[in-house]
């Protein structure tokens, strides 16, 4: 029986073959059987969670450190070289620790007498009932038994999608599809958000969310500015990968005195590269913008928040070519419509952070055909054992 070594992680996870075959479960290193037995190599470790397999969290617990940072790096990498971009330094691969994802969307049902809560099996609405999460900070973790008993003591029985973030309070916790119904059940909420310690406990009935248990308003420190935390706003996913973000930008575009920050979110880059610097910070999302212009106000930052659309009003190359530097840091789609005016502006340097290497390269392209040149680039993995990539990349021309 013939055999063949697996190369590679592929982007959806399963390992790959010289031959190009594609296996489910194996990893770099890994022989493969023509009947598709694995006998594993030197980076195919025991998955260090029970649920690995059904739980949709995590995809790659079977691979080692070296197997899970070599996929990070080779899927930016790759990215790069189908566009034949020419590169000229490769930062070294950044991985989030285990138990450091500071949000998450959990999901939960009740079963019999009790609730079962936890991440979706993949491809299923089937909710895994997590007792052990390998990837959450800690303090998401812990509420997840008070949170079962919370959810199998309510009277309803449709699914409920529970949102966490860890703020600077606490957790903000924001449970959908859960109804309270009563001044009972809004008291036995209340005295689970103060026993718990919530920072904040919201209810999405239906209505959007609304708000039970705030004792102190909810915010989130972003460079050493606490800006207000809106429901349902983007935040990095780890506290350790925002760092890498922002000190990479920070380390690239540390010089310029002008910048505007793309696709700006609650103000993650804005604040950390704000004085010396003058920020322009560009954001779609109303509640993010206003958050974000509430706290430069405030603190009298140098941030002038914009509330705009890039997609459909992207800045123009005259507005481009203000600023000193642009960083950019578009949703999954990346900024086909900004990059081109970009493109066609006079700014000579741009910190593209990314959070899929495909568009990223597609916008990357069209910086390197109007002159750019692409510094550095490094690969991030904040959602550590999944199938998702980050990257920052400097362009100077
Ligand atoms: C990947 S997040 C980055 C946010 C921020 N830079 C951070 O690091 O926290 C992308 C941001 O782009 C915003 N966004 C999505 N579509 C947009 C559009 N068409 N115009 C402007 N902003 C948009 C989202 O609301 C989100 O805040």
């Amino acid at each position: 029986m013939s055999k063949e070594t697996i190369l590679r992680i592929a982007a959806k996870g399963d390992g790959v073959t010289e031959s190009g075959r594609h296996v489910s479960g194996a990893v770099t290193g890994d022989t493969v059987r023509d009947d598709g037995t694995i006998i594993p190599g030197p980076h195919h470790v025991e998955a260090p969670c029970r649920h690995f397999g059904t739980c949709g969290g995590c995809q790659l617990q079977q691979a080692d450190e070296t197997a899970l940072r070599q996929f990070v790096t080779e899927r930016v990498a790759f990215a790069a070289e189908a566009q034949e971009l020419e590169l000229g330094e490769l930062l070294p691969t950044h991985l989030s620790p285990p138990r450091t994802r500071r949000r998450a969307t959990l999901h939960a049902l009740k079963a019999g007498k009790g609730a079962v809560i936890g991440f979706r099996e993949a491809r299923s609405n089937r909710v895994v009932d997590m007792r052990e999460c390998h990837i959450l900070a800690p303090e998401l973790f812990a509420l997840v038994a008070p949170l079962r008993g919370l959810i199998a003591n309510h009277s309803g029985r449709q699914p409920i999608d529970i949102s966490l973030t860890l703020a600077d309070q606490g957790v903000d916790c924001q449970l959908k599809g859960f109804t309270a119904e009563g001044l009972a059940a809004t008291e036995a909420l209340l005295d689970f958000a103060r026993d718990r310690g919530l920072a904040r406990l919201a209810l999405d009935q239906g209505y959007g969310a609304e708000t039970l248990w705030e004792p102190e308003p909810v915010t989130i420190t972003l460079g050493s500015i606490p800006v207000g935390l809106p429901q349902n706003s983007f935040l990095q996913p780890t506290r350790d990968g925002e760092q890498v973000l922002v000190s990479d930008t920070g380390e690239f575009l540390g010089e310029a005195r002008t910048v505007a920050d793309l696709f700006a979110g609650l103000g993650t880059f804005a604040f950390a590269l704000a004085d010396p610097a003058k920020v322009l910070a560009v954001e779609a999302a109303r509640d993010a913008h206003l958050a974000c212009k509430a706290a430069a106000n405030m603190r009298g930052v140098p941030v002038h928040a914009m509330h705009r659309d890039l997609f459909r009003n992207p800045l123009t190359a005259d507005e481009v070519s203000r600023f000193g530097a642009i960083v950019l840091d578009p949703p999954r789609a990346g900024a086909r419509e900004q990059v081109a005016q970009i493109a066609q502006s006079t700014v000579s340097r741009v910190a593209y952070v990314s959070c899929n290497p495909s568009s990223w390269a597609r916008d990357a392209k069209t910086l390197v055909d109007a002159g750019f040149r692409l510094e550095k680039l490094r690969p991030v993995g904040q959602f550590r054992w999944s199938t998702h990539v980050e990257l920052t990349s400097y362009f100077t021309r």
